[in-house]
């Protein structure tokens, strides 16, 4: 029976892929298995040493101390994509919401509760409603900074509404670059995007290099009258630089997934409490997705979509599988399986990959391993953990 423990709502149908048969889920355990989470912030001190993994139902792991867990062997997965699209439908409600004066218009007509008579409302409505003009998306310039599974999505959206899309991402992989239309220009830098855009939405993730990214430099290149969209990370973006940037005009709007209580009450800002990934579907889909990633890992140590350990994926064969974190270094294979020769153990199958300072390995094994081999292996210089799993 595998302990998880949730550490966030999770969408019930994610959590109906680990069977009660298999599986204890509770919102807490003294030495839980794998962690299940969304935006909890994970403290170290919450990461039991029994925990073997930890799944982050979205995109974003910048909550879960990543460093910590590589350095103890646990693989943290995430979902890729699987809530891109409900992000992206925000983003171009949140480009209508800066081009247009939606959010003022209906504030104004809330303001007409004491009026009785339709006609007369209506009379009014027609007489004020200049103040709420806007401009058309069309023929507007959308700078997308990042252009994953998010920044991809929206560019194409925004290509259909008839904007000019440019887009910048120095680290783009291979499939984001295959997902993009043609039309979209790659900026050689940030300062030429952020200098030619009308609207700059940022879906870049939050790393020690990103932080404070749009900070005064950059917002100094802005177009003027450029409105900025950030549902990345409240981190990317340095507030005070904004709403000096706000204050001098060289942006005409914030619009953020992020509120902090400095841009409360402006008009100039649109908050929204961080509402990207809320819909039912993206739910669902990142719930399943990490719960189905989690599943195969803790029954048959297969990885899929982990961010700090390597894919690896072997069919299960022999007796049971060995599956061993250990440091990327010389020797530790060869000692592992020194070990396994010497118990006169045959090696069914096997596979090894790497990933930074990290090593994984699944071995299968012709025959059962012992707990004294097993203490061995756990013994060995470089090996961080190793887990028997019996079929
Ligand atoms: N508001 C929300 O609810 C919500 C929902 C989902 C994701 N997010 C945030 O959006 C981020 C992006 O999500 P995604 O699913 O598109 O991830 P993704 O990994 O598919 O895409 C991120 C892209 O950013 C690029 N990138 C990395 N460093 C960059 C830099 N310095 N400048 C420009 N681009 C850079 C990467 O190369 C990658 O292509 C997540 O990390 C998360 O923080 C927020
Ligand atoms: O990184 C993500 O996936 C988003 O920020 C969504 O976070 P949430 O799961 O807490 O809504």
């Amino acid at each position: 029976m595998h302990k998880v423990l949730t550490l966030n709502q999770i969408s019930p149908k994610g959590l109906s892929r680990l069977p009660i048969s298999d599986y204890e889920l509770a919102g807490e355990f003294s030495a839980p298995d794998a962690i299940l989470l969304r935006s909890h912030k994970l403290q170290i001190e919450e990461i039991a040493p029994s925990v073997k993994a930890i799944a982050r139902a979205g995109a974003g792991t910048n909550n879960i101390p990543l460093a910590l867990c590589t350095e103890r062997g646990i693989p943290v997965f995430n979902s890729p994509g699987a809530n891109a699209n409900a992000v992206k439908e925000l983003v171009i409600a949140g480009l209508a919401l800066g081009s247009r004066g939606i959010l003022e218009g209906i504030s104004y007509v809330n303001t007409l509760g004491h009026m009785t008579d339709a006609a007369e409302m209506a009379k009014l409505l027609e007489k004020e409603k200049k103040q709420f003009k806007g401009n058309e998306l069309a023929g507007r310039t959308l700078g997308v900074v990042g252009l994953g599974a998010i920044g991809s999505m929206i560019a194409n959206a925004a290509l259909s509404l008839g904007m000019e899309v440019i887009g910048y991402d120095p680290a783009l992989s291979v499939d984001a670059a295959w997902r993009l239309p043609s039309s979209v220009k790659k900026m050689d830098n940030l300062n030429s995007l952020f200098a030619r855009a009308d609207f700059i939405t940022l879906h870049l993730p939050v790393f020690e290099s990103t932080r404070g990214l749009v900070n005064t430099d950059l917002l100094a290149c802005c177009k003027p009258g450029c409105c900025l969209l950030n549902f990345a990370r409240e981190e990317i973006v340095d507030v005070s630089a904004v709403i000096r940037a706000l204050d001098n005009g060289s942006l005409r709007k914030f619009i953020t997934d992020f509120p902090v209580p400095a841009l409360i009450g402006r008009a100039d800002v649109v908050l929204m409490p961080h509402i990207g990934a809320s819909t039912d579907e993206a739910e669902e889909n990142c719930a399943i997705m990490v719960a189905d990633q989690l599943n195969d890992f803790l029954r048959s140590g297969n990885i899929k979509n982990s961010v700090n350990f390597p894919n690896l994926q072997l069919d299960p064969s022999g007796q049971c599988r060995l599956a061993i974190a250990n440091h990327n270094v010389p020797k530790i294979l060869g000692s592992v399986l020194g070990l396994l020769a010497d118990a006169d153990i045959n090696v069914v199958d096997m596979l090894n990959k790497s990933r930074d300072e990290i090593a994984y390995n699944l071995i299968d094994l012709g025959s059962v391993v012992d707990s004294d081999l097993l203490t061995k292996l756990r013994a060995l210089d470089g090996v961080i953990n190793v887990r028997l799993i019996q079929w």
